[in-house]
């Protein structure tokens, strides 16, 4: 359990303020300059996903308990976890058996963290702020969520007989549970756990209190399981806060489910209201009866129709079995550029160029083009090169579009964009195919390019992997900027 401690940073540039439909909501209390940070905070609980077991000191999966409180987990490498927690848990008196029980439900860890807020003097302060977060209590009523809490988490707690020993026995009821981990999942974020790829929770008192926006003023960047929010633009006092709780690369249709199921509202967002998500066409279908219209979801009726002629129609069914077709020829082709380009051809005449499983196409192809391009021992040709700037071009295009203002994915995009046009010059200067002032020419370009990069991935976090990637970005610019210098040296002693 950490203490929760709130930056200067939101306290002297944020307000709170509440309303009926967001419930409580930040907003600027000053002007603040992109890239400034408005919030650092520790996470009140980190919660394992569900069916998880994490150590409680150092969040790497493990088998093992501790072996005084017996019913949270603790690795091998670890010796105590949270003192007070171990101390309240050790003198519940359940039976070899009920503790086996426990052991057996991981799914009780984090429930059992939120409750052990409760029971200590010296975090009832932290629990009162949980309760004060939005649980969606009502909405979620009924769902399949809540009857699978009250199958995994509360019925094991309820039959080891811990509710009835925890709080000096005052009364604590499965609707209390369901409250805890609605707040959960409203309100955490999803944080890298210690190992590559896994996934963890972090509740953060401040950090859950922006509001969404597909079109987010502030970004979350995580160190650690420490979470710092910075401006990605100018924002003005008084202006809203608005972070993004999905992910920006997907359609209009698949974020607003997403915020609905797992987040209990809709969406009202300037993207979520254009049908053409800002000329973007994340979602569009390309019309097969008018040669250049776009078919497009009307966010009021839900209709699928022709941008050019609203007779020309799509059934929702159909664009729903076309877009789970392809995602799962995509699951099937990932490691087979091959495939990966015959699916792409096949795709652009049913689907927009932009649309969302396209860019997800495109990317997957030039991560394979970026491995081809490593491995030198290929000796891959221009077209390579040729193809991949090709596609880092189309997919900036869109992020400079949805993602406006200072941007990770744009950084990364951007980064790779500049890389492979300067391998590309060098390569041709090598070949004898360009001039010494043509590799220059586009050496200067490229520096603008990685320097832009560089600039949008200076916020994150250093020992984030956003962080390391700037490292590596610095090193390959000062490599740039020594070949520029080269170049220009040559270029002097020849006009000498
Ligand atoms: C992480 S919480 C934000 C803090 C919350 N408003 C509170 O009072 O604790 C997420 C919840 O805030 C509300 N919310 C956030 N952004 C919203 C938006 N753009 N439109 C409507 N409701 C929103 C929804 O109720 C959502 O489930």
């Amino acid at each position: 359990m950490a203490t929760a401690g709130v930056s200067i940073e939101f306290t002297s540039k944020c307000a709170v303020k509440h309303n009926e439909q967001l419930g409580r909501y930040v907003v600027a209390s000053c002007n603040i300059k992109e890239g400034e940070t408005v919030l650092l905070e520790q996470p009140l609980l980190v919660l394992p996903n569900l069916g998880e077991r994490r150590c409680c000191s150092c969040h790497h999966l493990t088998t093992r308990y501790c072996g005084k409180c017996q019913l949270l987990p603790l690795c091998e490498e670890c010796t105590s976890h949270e003192q007070l927690d171990c101390q309240r848990l050790a003198k519940l008196q359940l039976t070899p058996q009920q503790l086996e029980q426990l052991q057996a439900s991981p799914e009780v860890i984090g429930a059992l963290k939120f409750l052990l807020l409760r029971e200590h003097a010296e975090t009832q302060q932290q629990f009162a702020e949980v309760m004060q977060m939005e649980a969606h209590l009502e909405l979620r009523r009924s769902t399949d969520i809540w009857r699978s809490y009250q199958e995994l988490v509360i019925a094991p707690l309820e039959a080891s007989g811990v509710l009835t020993q925890l709080r000096n026995r005052t009364e604590l009821t499965a609707e209390l549970l369901q409250r805890l981990l609605g707040t959960a999942d409203i309100n955490a974020f999803e944080i890298r756990a210690p190992e590559q790829g896994g996934a963890m929770r972090g509740l953060y008192v401040r950090g859950a209190l922006f509001a969404h926006s597909c079109l987010p003023n502030v970004v979350t960047a995580i160190d650690g399981v420490s979470i710092k929010v910075y401006a990605n633009r100018n924002i003005a006092a008084d202006e809203m806060l608005y972070n993004c709780y999905t992910n920006v690369l997907l359609g209009t249709e698949e974020r607003r489910h997403i915020l609905k199921t797992g987040k209990c509202f809709d969406c009202q967002c300037a993207r979520c209201a254009d049908p053409t998500e800002l000329g973007t066409h994340l979602s569009s279908f390309v019309c097969n009866k008018c040669p250049k219209g776009f078919v497009v979801r009307q966010p009021d009726s839900g209709a699928w129709q022709c941008l050019l002629n609203a007779e020309h129609t799509l059934k929702p069914e159909f664009v729903a079995s076309i877009l789970e077709r392809a995602k799962e020829e995509i699951f099937h082709s990932r490691e087979d550029i091959y495939r990966l380009e015959l699916l792409l051809a096949k795709l652009s005449r049913i689907l927009h160029a932009n649309h969302y499983v396209m860019l997800d196409l495109k990317q997957n192809i030039a991560s394979i083009l970026r491995q081809i391009l490593q491995n030198m021992s290929h000796r891959p040709s221009c077209k390579v090169y040729e193809r991949k700037i090709r596609l880092c071009q189309e997919i900036l295009l869109v992020l400079k579009i949805i993602t406006p203002g200072i941007s990770r994915l744009k950084a990364i995009a951007l980064y790779e964009l500049a890389n492979t046009q300067a391998e590309l010059a060098r390569k041709l200067y090598a070949e004898q195919e360009q001039q010494a002032d043509d590799l220059l020419l586009e050496l200067q370009q490229t520096e603008v390019m990685m320097r832009e990069a560089l600039r949008m991935l200076l916020f994150e976090p250093i020992s984030s992997p956003e962080g390391q990637l700037a490292r590596s970005m610095l090193r390959d610019l000062k490599e740039l900027q020594n070949d520029m210098k080269l170049l220009q040296q040559t270029d002097e002693e020849l006009s000498n």
